[in-house]
């Protein structure tokens, strides 16, 4: 049970405490959050709403503990992030629960992410042994005008302090994604949980404190976003800030400092289906990518570009399909769930009138109970359509009718995002030219969009981000290049 067993000392009666200098600690605002269950639409559990002062202390004592942080050799640093990711995977069972509980995760989705985060810990630990175990050694001799009279030796040096920020629809992955890099590059971190979401990070944290990083290392702060968000992030002790989001990360890339910034924004992503795609296939991956978790995936399928001619057909299978999802508890383990709030149904809800209002053809009735929203296809949806733009982050899924694939493209670059897209068709050229039109970070290629495998590069364009994620970007955006030049006082060169 959440707060139980190894993880009791993060609780102190119903609230869970925050992580600071190693140590599990109430906050002095003796002020909390509450965390609503999606499902029951109750308090499920309480954080520490942290204070300014608290969030300073935090940044003073992560800078002195990444200064010795970043002389522990790097075999050190792989080490204990071997193990703490196989504790994390050892305690899969009462963090997945915190997921379901908290964000309505459907259960076996739970463990997987949490499975797939120590995946992604070790993955980080062993690329980085091997990335950051090398540098560079250039020669001035390459360059018009220069004799061989200095040596570079380049190497990759951590920045400070890491400042990640998840949101909550993987609060354990993305928050993860962010930690090993940061760490493995020889940075401390300031972890910033989503509200809801919070304590499956906590317990992810205590994992890391089982595993035995050193005091202040690593550090987690609660409380709501908009009201410790700024400050966090215009703190100047921050040397970094990786985010993951919607559209706060532009905000914040408008108030943050000289500092690199990871911003991991929301997607419109498009599937573009030619005539001659396998429909079975199409259809299986619409209702996977557009319906796992209930559509609350930056990489969830957002909009579909249909051709007339096979429109007809396809809308029919992913019917079918969607007549098949389990609508219910997370805990049934059930394909769609309730959504994250109230707010974000209400937001759904206003996206699905607006497309009824202005005449898009309903293929399932639309029904509503609490945060729940039943999987909704909608068809014949047009430009004028807000759904046809605007990120629902929930189970419905808008189907625009094209007849050529450069209107499909057309549509995806006239969007603000640019995540990621996919097009389905047989033939390998056609989709090369299609996936070299469409403005986004990734293109897949008969299925559907995803960021993971956690090692490949995952990156938006436009609103959808700045830098890339990926195991080894996210290495190498937390550290910066410092040379040393050797120079000798005559040209010398190697068995000359
Ligand atoms: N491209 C990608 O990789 C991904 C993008 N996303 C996108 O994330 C969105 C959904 O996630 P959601 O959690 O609702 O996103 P939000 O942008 O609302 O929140 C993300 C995080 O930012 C925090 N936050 C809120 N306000 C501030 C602030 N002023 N300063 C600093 N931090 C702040 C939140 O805390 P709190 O919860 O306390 O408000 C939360 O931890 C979607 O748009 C989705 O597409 C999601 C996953 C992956
Ligand atoms: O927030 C998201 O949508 C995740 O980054 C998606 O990860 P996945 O595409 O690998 O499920």
């Amino acid at each position: 049970m959440a707060g139980s067993g190894v993880f009791a000392e993060i609780t102190d009666g119903d609230e869970f405490k925050y992580y600071f200098e190693g140590e599990w600690k109430k906050s002095a605002s003796g002020k909390s959050v509450s965390i609503i269950n999606p499902t029951t639409r109750k308090t499920q559990y309480k954080v520490q709403a942290c204070t300014q002062e608290e969030v300073n202390k935090v940044m003073e004592i992560a800078k002195a503990a990444q200064k010795l942080w970043a002389k522990t050799p790097l075999w050190k640093r792989a080490e204990l992030l071997h193990k703490a990711a196989a504790i994390l995977k050892e305690h899969k069972a009462p963090i997945a629960e915190c997921l379901v509980k908290e964000i309505a995760k459907p259960a076996k989705d739970a463990v997987t992410e949490v499975v797939r985060s120590g995946d992604l810990v070790s993955y980080t630990a062993e690329e980085g042994v091997r990335i950051l175990g090398q540098g560079t050694y250039l020669v001035s001799d390459s360059f018009p005008g220069n004799e061989r009279t200095k040596y570079c030796l380049s190497s990759k040096i951590p920045l400070g302090v890491v400042l990640a920020i998840p949101p909550f629809n993987y609060p354990v992955n993305l928050a993860v994604s962010k930690l090993a890099p940061a760490l493995i590059a020889g940075n401390s971190i300031v972890l910033k949980p989503p509200t809801q979401g919070a304590v499956s990070a906590l317990h992810m944290v205590h994992c890391f404190h089982l595993a035995g990083f050193p005091k202040g290392l690593i550090n987690c702060v609660t409380g709501k976003g908009s009201e410790i968000g700024d400050f966090l992030t215009m703190h100047p002790g921050v040397n970094c800030i990786s985010f993951t989001g919607g559209d706060t990360g532009i905000a914040i890339s408008k108030k943050a400092g000289m500092i690199p910034l990871q911003m991991e924004l929301g997607g419109k992503d498009a599937c573009i289906v030619l005539e001659d795609a396998d429909l079975d296939l199409v259809a299986a991956n619409i209702v996977k990518g557009g319906f796992s978790y209930s559509g609350q995936r930056c990489t969830a399928v957002k909009v579909v570009l249909v051709m007339e001619s096979v429109a007809d057909d396809l809308v029919a299978k992913v019917n079918a399909k969607v007549a098949k999802l389990k609508v219910g508890p997370p805990e049934d383990d059930c394909d769609i769930t309730a959504v994250v709030s109230e707010s974000s149904a209400n937001f759904i809800e206003g996206l699905v009138m607006d497309a009824k209002q202005k005449g898009a053809t309903f293929c399932q009735e639309y029904k509503r109970e609490g945060n729940l929203i039943w999987p909704l296809l909608l068809d014949h949806v047009r430009p004028d359509m807000r759904i046809a733009w605007e990120e629902p982050f929930g189970p419905v899924l808008p189907v625009i009718r094209i007849t050529s694939a450069e209107e499909g493209i057309h549509h995806c670059n006239a969007s603000n995002f640019g995540l990621q897209g996919c097009v389905f068709t047989k033939d390998i050229n056609k989709a090369m030219l299609i996936s070299d039109a469409m403005e986004t970070g990734t293109v897949q290629i008969n299925s559907a969009p995803a960021r993971g495998p956690d090692h490949f590069p995952f990156q938006g364009i436009k609103d959808s981000g700045i830098g890339s994620q990926g195991i080894t970007n996210s290495i190498n955006m937390m550290v910066k290049v410092k040379s040393t030049v050797i120079n000798l006082p005559c040209p010398s060169y190697t068995m000359g």
